[in-house]
């Protein structure tokens, strides 16, 4: 991210542990703007080993307020060729891995997921996109699947019938946990591949071959939207009040372990 001024790498640690990696945080024309590789630097963490709920409780704690994701993603459709950006806004789960929620231990919650996305911030990452000239789609739905193989041909071909858009293994549960923390969230997916429908198989020196070229431009995709202005006061698509009605344990049943661990998530509800 060589347009964030300031920079330095900060350890921050969570109720739910600690994140991926150490976060980077700068600035990008004056806006405060942190960056976490979900992999860790140098790619240590399999999609399975990543630990979603530290990494967005890191964010929330930071002081963040609007999450854009990268991620590489294969393709389902003809006309999304390597290169592509898809705005990601919504998403069909096939993952069977854990800590998909900060809620249980004594508080129960059932947030809205029918829309998984910020629109919002899906706008700003569209005119930013239009501004640089960059191919995309706005809207899309992205197969989060378990991994790390990738998919059988069958798999691939089921999903394209499906009329999925894109094929990922990390988009969930973190898009999940974003919408619990009462974040915006959008997940931008940078096609690498045509998945296994198409001829040959996908390959991972191809994936980064294409990741490195493509690297530029996601950097100035993130310094546009930085620039961008976020809507004043509280998202209107609702992000920052998501836990508004989604609790269902009465306060006088939280426990206080459980209440304490979740305060530091949403402190306007549980401090
Ligand atoms: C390097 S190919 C497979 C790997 O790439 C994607 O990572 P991310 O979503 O973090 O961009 C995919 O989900 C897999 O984890
Ligand atoms: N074809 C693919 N399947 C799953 N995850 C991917 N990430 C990049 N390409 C992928």
């Amino acid at each position: 991210m060589a347009a964030l001024a300031d920079a330095v790498w900060t350890p921050v640690e969570t109720a739910w542990g600690r994140p991926s990696d150490d976060v980077l945080l700068g600035s990008i024309a004056g806006r405060e703007v942190a960056f976490l590789p979900r992999h860790g630097r140098g790619h240590g963490l399999a999609p399975d080993e990543i630990p979603a709920r530290a990494n967005i409780a890191a964010l929330k704690a930071l002081g963040c307020r609007d999450v854009m994701a990268v991620s590489a993603v294969g393709s389902f459709r003809e006309h999304l060729a390597p290169g592509t950006f898809v705005v990601v806004d919504q998403y069909v789960d096939r993952t069977i891995r854990g800590g998909r929620s900060y809620f249980g231990d004594g508080v129960v919650a059932h947030v809205a997921f029918a829309d998984p996305s910020c629109r919002c911030l899906a706008d700003r990452v569209e005119a930013a996109l239009v501004a640089l000239g960059l191919p995309h789609q706005r809207g899309g739905t992205m197969l989060v699947m378990e991994g790390p193989q990738f998919s059988t041909r069958a798999e691939s071909r089921l999903h394209r019938a499906q009329g999925l858009d894109v094929v990922g293994m990390t988009g969930l549960p973190e898009a999940r946990l974003a919408r619990e923390a009462e974040l915006c969230y959008v997940n931008l997916a940078m096609v690498t591949d045509f998945d296994a429908w198409h001829e040959g198989a996908v390959d991972v020196a191809e994936i980064v071959r294409v990741l490195g070229q493509n690297a530029a431009n996601a950097q100035a995709l993130v310094a546009e939207l930085a620039k961008s202005a976020a809507p004043a006061g509280a998202c209107p698509m609702g992000c920052h009040a998501a836990l508004d009605n989604a609790i269902i344990t009465p306060r006088d049943k939280w426990p206080d372990a459980t209440r304490a661990r979740l305060a530091t998530l949403a402190s306007r509800i549980f401090a």
